[in-house]
């Protein structure tokens, strides 16, 4: 794809600090004179909001497997075209909470549909729009689940229902991600505190814009 923008993606398990981390880095890259536009998935418009109701209802537990991974990816598809093209057409950086590399560890290697089948519909999604950085936080199941149970505000959702030994394969499906996209995908120790994870995470992103402009 041809555009003038940066298209960030922020990946890892439940409870790994991504949200925490974005909201920082958002304050971070604003002085440097980067304009950021913050948004998440499945959601960040009004239709994806509306299909991320569904699928994380905590009622829908017949949802298939199937049905669950093609609702991610009509989510992603509307959202790409509304929100995340037409920022990254006006020069913006985009920077996502999660995106297709979810879809690869949760539905394709956790649900167990496999990662080239959920691969296949994906590139359906995304019509070659791949992020040009990806950053993925690296803290283990146990870990994230902790810190999930210890934040009394958050709700939880379905998928937050599921067992650890579900987590604990979203952990090796990323994994698995990461070892198919080296070039992409920029591993970041979110066992760290809080303000290391944002420094390192914001470093691999100058780094790697650097690079894109170069
Ligand atoms: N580096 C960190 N060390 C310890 N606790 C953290 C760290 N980063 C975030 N937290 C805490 O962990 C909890 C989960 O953080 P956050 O919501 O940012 O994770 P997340 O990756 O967005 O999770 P999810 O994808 O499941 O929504 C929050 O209570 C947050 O305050
Ligand atoms: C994009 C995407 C997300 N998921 C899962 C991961 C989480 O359990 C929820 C989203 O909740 P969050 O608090 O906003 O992280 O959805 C998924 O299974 N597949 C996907 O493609």
């Amino acid at each position: 794809m041809n555009k003038p923008g940066y298209f960030i993606t922020i990946e890892g398990p439940e409870g790994a600090g991504k949200t925490t981390a974005i909201e920082q880095l958002m304050t971070q890259l604003q002085p440097l004179g980067i304009e950021a536009v913050l948004t998440r998935e499945p959601g960040g418009i009004e239709i994806a909001e509306k299909i991320r109701e569904v699928i994380l209802n905590k009622n829908h537990t017949a949802m298939d497997g199937r049905t669950e991974a093609l609702l991610y990816a009509a989510a992603r598809r509307q959202h790409l075209v509304e929100k995340v093209l037409p920022a990254l057409h006006q020069g913006k950086v985009v920077l996502c909470d999660r995106f297709i590399d979810s879809s690869l560890a949760y539905q394709g290697h956790a649900r167990g549909l496999g990662i080239d089948e959920v691969l296949s519909i994906n590139e359906f999604a995304i019509q070659d729009t791949w992020p040009d950085l990806t950053l993925l936080f690296d803290v283990s199941p146990e870990i994230g689940l902790q810190r999930i149970a210890a934040n009394s505000g958050r709700e939880q959702n379905r998928l937050d229902m599921e067992k650890l030994p579900f987590h604990q394969k979203v952990y090796e499906g990323y994994q698995e991600v990461s070892r198919r996209y080296p070039d992409r995908i920029v591993r970041i120790d979110a066992v760290k505190e809080p303000e290391e994870v944002v420094a390192d995470a914001l470093a691999a992103i100058i780094k790697g814009m650097e690079s894109y402009t170069a």
